[in-house]
């Protein structure tokens, strides 16, 4: 995998004309619920890298408009859009083998699609949590060494919800706690084991996108609405990110090869940051 001096990746907001976003030339990425929001702003990034992107995504219409876009900036064979339910196992690894024949190869593998419904619960640990685990692992039955393949990397999304949780959205927030220890425990894993494929998940605060206006709604807040004044409070005291700036963190865990089983936070009073753990006294 590559290991460029940081400075050399173009950021996520990309210097105007910036002629150095060669860092990704060649690789190929696929983003689940990169129709919109942060999945969106990393598949940017990545296209300005000039890596190959596989948008996989629910939303039909959307993902149409949002593969428009992108081919009209960065030309109409460098990426694909597949229509995809994550919880639907066979239509995943469907989405995973098209990207393969489409471009010939995996390298980065992004498991961001999420959703925030407290009413459907269950729906929330399906998308969140179990999604992200079938997502890793056909990530790695294209990438991991132990299948004769090159290697790559991964990145998982949770969210500052698992460092901060809040009382409106208690099964939200065990998800993304479940994204991390997966997570740590397959970057172990892999190391162990030899894969050749690093496993990272990145935690964002408040991010500007749809997911965050969810809060205001009954329909997917249920009776935890009533807590939305506390979130919304919050959410003034500790600031709101653009999505740009979360694709940065994506390309440096891409570009940094140093880093497994990394669990890197994005706020607004930080930044790019990671957590530490201490270690385990007897
Ligand atoms: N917006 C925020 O404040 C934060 C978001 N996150 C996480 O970031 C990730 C991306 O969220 P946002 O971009 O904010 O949300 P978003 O709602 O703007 O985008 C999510 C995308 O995922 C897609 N999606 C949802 N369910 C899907 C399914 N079953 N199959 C395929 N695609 C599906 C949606 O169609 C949408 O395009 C999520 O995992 C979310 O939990 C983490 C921390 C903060
Ligand atoms: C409406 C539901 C969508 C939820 C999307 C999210 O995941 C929102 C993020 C959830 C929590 C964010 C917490 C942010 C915390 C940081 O800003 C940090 O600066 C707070 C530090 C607090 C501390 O150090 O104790």
């Amino acid at each position: 995998m590559l290991k460029l001096p940081w400075h050399m990746v173009l950021k996520a907001q990309g210097s105007a004309g910036d002629a150095s976003g060669m860092a990704l030339h060649g690789k190929v990425a696929l983003v689940t619920g990169g129709a919109q929001g942060i999945g969106r702003a990393v598949a940017e990034t990545l296209l300005k890298n000039e890596a190959k992107v596989s948008l996989v995504d629910l939303n039909q219409s959307v993902g149409e408009m949002c593969k428009k876009d992108l081919d009209q900036q960065y030309g109409e064979d460098n990426c694909i859009f597949i229509q995809c339910d994550v919880t639907d196992r066979g239509k995943l690894q469907e989405a995973f083998q098209s990207t393969v024949e489409r471009f010939g190869r995996l390298d980065i593998v992004i498991n961001n699609a999420g959703i925030n419904n407290e009413k459907n619960w269950e729906k929330t640990i399906e998308v969140n949590l179990t999604s992200v685990i079938k997502g890793t692992y056909l990530a790695l039955d294209h990438m991991s060494k132990e299948y004769g393949k090159e290697g790559g990397v991964i990145i998982n999304v949770s969210s500052m919800a698992a460092f901060l949780h809040s009382p409106h959205q208690p099964v939200y927030t065990a998800t993304k706690h479940g994204v991390i220890g997966f997570s740590r425990a397959m970057a172990d894993a892999s190391e162990q084991g030899q894969y050749g494929v690093r496993i990272n998940t990145l935690c964002p605060a408040f991010v500007d996108t749809q997911l965050l206006r969810t809060v205001e709604h009954e329909e997917t807040m249920g009776k935890f609405v009533k807590f939305k004044d506390e979130f919304k409070e919050r959410m003034d005291k500790f600031g709101v990110l653009k999505p740009s700036l979360i694709a940065e963190g994506m390309m440096r865990i891409i570009t940094d090869e140093s880093l497994n089983g990394a669990v890197m936070k994005i706020t607004c009073s930080k930044g790019i940051h990671f957590h530490t753990y201490e270690p385990l006294s007897a």
